[in-house]
């Protein structure tokens, strides 16, 4: 489970510029749910999502994971930390065009010493999951928008996160790859996986394999 108390994240503090990005947030997601956090541009999904992954620190406030406080970890931890139970997706990618689908893949995985066979194994696996191992050999610059973000969404499962966050993940894809990425929630769904998905894509309204729907507005949720 996820929850997070109390949590404010001020930039500019004490300057006249001062501003609330997250205003005394308190939430709870339940492991294996798929949740959506929704809200225009600017509302502070980005925000909340990087400090559920441990890549920003909140200005006070707490963020609970499995019994483990991780809002203020040190580096090295947090870092570890999302090794360990994180995959991200973002609207832009974030692939290396140069390096194949299967390559991209691999990368959260070579830190962690796992062997060129286990490597192997683990990113076909991804690639299956995600629909996309027929391009395994293909550079990512050629790959289309909707086969990058299926290769995206393997390099988030490839480590057999338990949580994933998508940030604006159909951003960038028409209506019938956003269907195919919908359509991939579900399955990692049915995985037991916890997914965050931060839009303001009406894509994501009704779906029926959705928890919940957190609405935040000016950095406030609301009801
Ligand atoms: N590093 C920063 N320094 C100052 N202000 C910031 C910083 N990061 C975000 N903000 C501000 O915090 C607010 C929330 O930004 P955030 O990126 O979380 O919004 P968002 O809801 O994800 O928007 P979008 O849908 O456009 O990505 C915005 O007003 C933004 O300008």
């Amino acid at each position: 489970m996820i929850q997070i108390k109390n949590l404010n994240k001020i930039f500019y503090e004490n300057t006249k510029k001062e501003f609330y990005a997250l205003k005394d947030i308190n939430l709870e997601i339940e492991t294996s749910t798929c949740v959506i956090l929704k809200g225009i541009s600017g509302s502070g999904k980005s925000t909340l999502l990087s400090l559920i992954a441990t890549m920003e620190k909140p200005t006070s406030g707490e963020i609970i994971i499995d019994d483990e406080s991780v809002a203020k970890l040190p580096d090295l931890h947090s870092s570890n930390f999302r090794a360990k139970k994180l995959g991200f997706i973002f609207q832009s990618y974030n692939l290396f065009n140069e390096l194949s689908a299967k390559d991209n893949v691999s990368i959260p995985l070579i830190p962690v010493g796992f062997s060129q066979k286990e490597i192997n194994e683990k990113v076909l696996k991804a690639l299956e999951i995600a629909n996309i191992s027929h391009k395994k050999d293909e550079l990512v610059s050629n790959l289309s928008g909707g086969e990058k973000q299926r290769c995206a969404i393997a390099r988030a499962i490839v480590n057999n996160p338990d949580i994933i966050l998508c940030d604006e993940p159909t951003a960038n894809l028409d209506f019938d790859n956003s269907i195919k990425f919908i359509e991939n929630l579900k399955e990692l769904k049915k995985l037991n996986k916890t997914i965050i998905v931060a839009t303001h894509d009406p894509i994501f309204d009704n779906l029926d394999f959705i928890d919940n729907v957190i609405n935040i507005k000016n950095g406030i949720i609301c009801e």
